[in-house]
């Protein structure tokens, strides 16, 4: 029972493909394995879990993100509905610094995005009653909890449906200060 684990414009992202076991009942499939994560260069040792219930379409969180010395990597699955996930990579080291990747996670293919540290990410609802499922490799810290705009013309993100529902922090965020974030991130890399 494997998983397809297949690269993206953002260094380091993969999106994850389900190999589902079909019978006439259904279908069963694995959707996590630390040592075939690992097989494909994955630490992917969680520690916690979350999961994020929209009740309308349209519905935008993000672009979310942990400030270093947070070391969190995401696994991202939608588990009811459609949802329209993006990444942006906000790694000044990073080859694909400010790339941006978008795929839709639908709870009917269980597609998955692993997100590692430092990569910016969101989503848009498609449909009512939206449900996505994290898990992390470490410990949410709120003190390290940062966030980009993602209306922001810097990163230049569109979205496919009219914004239903968003968060006043994710709404009234300042716009990029591209100096000011390299400061930031650096001085956390050194704590
Ligand atoms: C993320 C998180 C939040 N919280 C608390 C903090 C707030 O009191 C409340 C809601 O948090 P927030 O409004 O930040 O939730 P989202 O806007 O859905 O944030 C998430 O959305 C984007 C798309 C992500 O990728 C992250 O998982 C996460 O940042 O839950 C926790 O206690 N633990 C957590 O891990």
């Amino acid at each position: 029972m494997s998983l397809v684990f297949e690269p993206t414009a953002i260094d380091g992202v993969r999106h994850i493909r389900l190999a589902p076991m079909a019978d006439e009942r259904g279908s069963f499939a694995r959707t996590w394995c630390r040592e075939t994560f690992a097989a494909n260069g994955l630490d992917a040792a969680m520690v916690q879990t979350s999961t994020s219930f929209n009740v309308r379409a349209g519905t935008l969180r993000g672009m979310h993100f942990a400030w270093p010395p947070a070391t969190e990597c995401k696994l991202v699955r939608c588990t009811r509905g459609r949802v329209f996930d993006q990444l942006l990579d906000l790694r000044p080291e990073s080859p694909t610094y400010l790339a941006t990747v978008s795929v839709t996670l639908d709870s009917a293919l269980g597609n998955a995005l692993w997100i590692p540290r430092g990569v910016a990410h969101g989503f848009q609802t498609l449909v009512d009653d939206s449900e996505v499922f994290y898990m992390m490799t470490e410990a949410y810290r709120g003190d390290l909890s940062a966030g980009v705009r993602a209306d922001d013309p810097a990163f230049g993100l569109t979205w496919p449906l009219p914004v239903s529902a968003l968060s006043d922090r994710d709404r009234d965020g300042p716009l990029f200060d591209e100096a000011a974030h390299r400061q930031r991130y650096a001085a956390g890399l050194e704590r």
